[in-house]
């Protein structure tokens, strides 16, 4: 079977994923739920930030033309006339020949326009000699100076991230219009699964791809609905198969995609009326990769590979992006590799692109690539353990020698 370049399948897929819709899959969430969700509006508020003229240093206000001589040798003397904490209105205008003292965040009284910060004044009962002359404006953060009212402040189809949480919060915005979860189905075929809880029996393992890709649908910001194990028999997976599509905006199986007697997930796809744009990719692990959309359905269906190291590089390299699109957010879809220095050599078959799991450090001259110990089997998902990068060996090329320059997935927020 053809398989598909991995850059030609991501831009299929991302093609075929329509995005969650900014209106009927919005919800209202609570600005401390908000984080690590996507807008699904434009915001903007209606105030200046900052609010009002305020001092960005403790000191004094000052009217700027007076004190344009100031030295230490020759300094100019000011009649203070109040004083303004932050959070405090000034009562008075600052008229020539006077200042106000005033802190970090104070407002800024009328009639003054720079601020002295007080380690160049010497303030002697009830006047001020300023020592050194500021420059007009001076530590003064003007009014509208950051955002004006009515401007885009947070653009639809942005993930919020800690920063723009503080931004929600001091313009006031408690309930904030984000797109919902996008629901994943997950469903496991294979005869031979059990779930965690299940002792094993000959010839059994556990299901450990369900429990996985759930996790990874959560991190990536998706609801996953896990539908457990579908034993591989056609009439039972159709039916899962089935019922799933009616249940979720994306549905990833894993395994059941090769071509065993027992993997049936695309003659079920077919049978169901689905179009089968992408069967196998060019990628090792991870070739009998499946995409299929369904005409009396909106949900795309992905079935992954059953190896463990398949089915988890499938998501980081395909799923993640489709996810990311689907979710609502309006850019950054597709995977950002890092080039990082190989620590040892990498080989590969040369056939596919390969994907070697193991640990990517940021250091002072960028990243390194360590390849983890053991093997790198897409069977084993021992060794995948805490390891943080994919790095890349590219179609056609056999080895990356140590020290070259490598391409790296980092897996940190999948
Ligand atoms: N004759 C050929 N055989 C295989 C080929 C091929 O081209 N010709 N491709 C191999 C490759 S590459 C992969 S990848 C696998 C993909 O297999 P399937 O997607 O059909 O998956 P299964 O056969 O159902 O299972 C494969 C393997 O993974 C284990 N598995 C399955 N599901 C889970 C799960 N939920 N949790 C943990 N482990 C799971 C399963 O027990 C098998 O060991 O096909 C190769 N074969
Ligand atoms: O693609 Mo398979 O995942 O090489 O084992
Ligand atoms: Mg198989």
């Amino acid at each position: 079977m053809a398989m598909m370049p991995a850059t030609e399948a991501e831009a299929l897929i991302l093609q075929l994923v329509q995005p969650l819709d900014p209106l009927q899959d919005r919800e209202q969430v609570p600005l401390p739920q908000a984080l690590g969700r996507v807008l699904a509006a434009e915001i903007s508020s209606h105030l200046d930030f900052p609010h009002w003229d305020n001092s960005a240093m403790d000191g004094y206000a000052v009217r700027c033309q007076d004190v344009q001589g100031a030295t230490t040798e020759a300094p100019v003397v000011l009649t203070l006339i109040e004083e303004i904490p932050a959070g405090q209105v000034p009562q008075q205008t600052v008229h020539p020949g006077q200042a106000a003292r005033l802190f970090t965040g104070s407002m800024l009284p009328a009639g003054a326009d720079t601020v002295v910060m007080q380690e160049h004044t010497q303030a002697q009962s009830g006047r001020v000699h300023i020592l050194q002359a500021p420059q007009p404006q001076a530590f003064v953060r003007q009014r509208g100076s950051y955002y004006r009212a009515g401007d885009p402040l947070l653009p639809a189809g942005g993930v919020l991230g800690g920063a723009d949480i503080a931004v929600l919060a001091a313009a006031q915005c408690a309930q904030v219009p984000v797109y919902r979860r996008p629901r994943v189905a997950l469903l496991s075929t294979g005869s031979e699964l059990v779930s965690l809880e299940t002792p094993l029996g000959p010839g059994q393992i556990v299901d450990s791809n369900q429990y996985a890709l759930a996790a990874l649908v959560s991190q990536a910001g998706g609801e996953p609905l896990c539908l457990g194990i579908v034993p591989d028999d056609p009439p039972q997976l159709r039916a899962a198969i089935a019922s799933a599509l009616t249940q979720a905006d994306l549905v990833l199986s894993s395994g059941g995609v090769s071509g065993g007697d027992y993997d049936h997930v695309d003659t079920i796809l077919k049978d169901l009326g689905g179009t089968l744009p992408i069967r196998a990719v060019a990628v090792k692990p991870g070739k009998p990769l499946t995409v299929a959309t369904l005409a009396h359905t909106p949900s795309l269906y992905i079935g992954l590979p059953g190896n463990p190291v398949s089915a988890l590089v499938c998501f980081w390299r395909f799923v993640a992006p489709a996810l990311r699109k689907l979710s609502g957010q309006a850019r950054g879809w597709s995977p950002a590799f890092v080039p990082a220095t190989n620590e040892q050599p990498l080989r590969a078959g040369g056939q596919r692109e390969t994907y070697l799991w193991g640990q990517l450090r940021a250091g002072q001259d960028g990243y390194s690539f360590r390849l983890a110990a053991g093997s790198h089997s897409s069977g084993n998902l021992i060794n995948l353990a805490q390891t943080n990068g994919l790095a890349v060996v590219p179609i056609g090329q056999r080895q990356i020698a140590a020290a070259a320059i490598v391409r790296v997935l980092p897996l940190g927020g999948a």
